[in-house]
């Protein structure tokens, strides 16, 4: 396991419903809103080791009341997934897209549960990105794309357009869309980035998915 999914797997959410009731917050939503099953903890928490710290720290007191949400890898399955991938630059993009799969498939998501659709070029991604968020269908979006600099400032345009449609797609959509969009100054950048010696960024990006469909589903729903 990478040690991205290792730090993940550590960073599962914890927390007493002692605490829930000693503080009675959240007021308006009680235990759905909650932390979800899991033995693991925050390093420290609700250990002996907490007390002990809680002796030395004031500060530390205070923090073992924070609770901590975040998204799991292992609860992946049952979350459905779109992925946006751009045509243009297809050399990078299909390796890209390869590795988004493989991943989905590490970590339990279902065939069925996956649907890719295509677009001409990076700048297509965030109008088809915010549809299918608006859909209802998704749980995440993945958005692959390659834009490799050129001559011209046409690079600029379409990285920035790419950047700010996948934002605006996540923001309008409530739904998360994740940027895989590689933005490199040559081919060579563009193909380390995609299964080369610098990893798959269509991977990481899938890793990325999972955690924000399942902080959404699991603890912000
Ligand atoms: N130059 C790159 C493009 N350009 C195409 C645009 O994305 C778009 O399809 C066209 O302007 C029509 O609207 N796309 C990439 O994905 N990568 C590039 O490097
Ligand atoms: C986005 C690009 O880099 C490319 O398609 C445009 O290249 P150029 O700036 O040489 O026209």
């Amino acid at each position: 396991m990478s040690s991205f999914a290792a730090s993940h797997l550590r960073l599962v959410s914890s927390a007493s419903s002692r605490l829930h009731h000693q503080h009675g917050f959240p007021p308006h939503r009680p235990a759905k809103f909650f932390f979800s099953s899991s033995s693991t903890s925050m390093p420290g928490f609700g250990t002996g080791v907490a007390l002990e710290r809680k002796k030395k720290l004031s500060s530390f007191v205070e923090a073992a009341a924070v609770r901590h949400f975040v998204g799991s890898l292992t609860r992946a399955e049952g979350l459905r997934f779109a992925v946006v991938v751009a045509r243009f630059n297809e050399i990078v993009t299909k390796p890209l897209l390869e590795g988004a799969l493989e991943t989905f498939k590490r970590y339990s998501v279902k065939e069925e549960d996956i649907d890719v659709v295509w677009v001409p070029g990076s700048f297509e991604i965030g109008i088809v990105a915010e549809k299918l968020g608006k859909s209802g269908n998704y749980h995440a979006i993945l958005c692959i794309g390659a834009v490799i600099r050129g001559d011209t400032t046409h690079y600029d345009a379409v990285a920035n357009s790419a950047a700010s449609g996948v934002l605006s797609a996540g923001i309008n959509s409530g739904v998360p869309c994740v940027f895989g969009v590689l933005t490199c100054d040559d081919m060579e950048q563009a193909l380390n980035r995609a299964g080369g010696k610098s990893g798959n960024k269509g991977s990481e990006g899938a890793l990325t998915a999972i955690e924000m469909a399942s902080l959404f589903q699991h603890h912000l729903n």
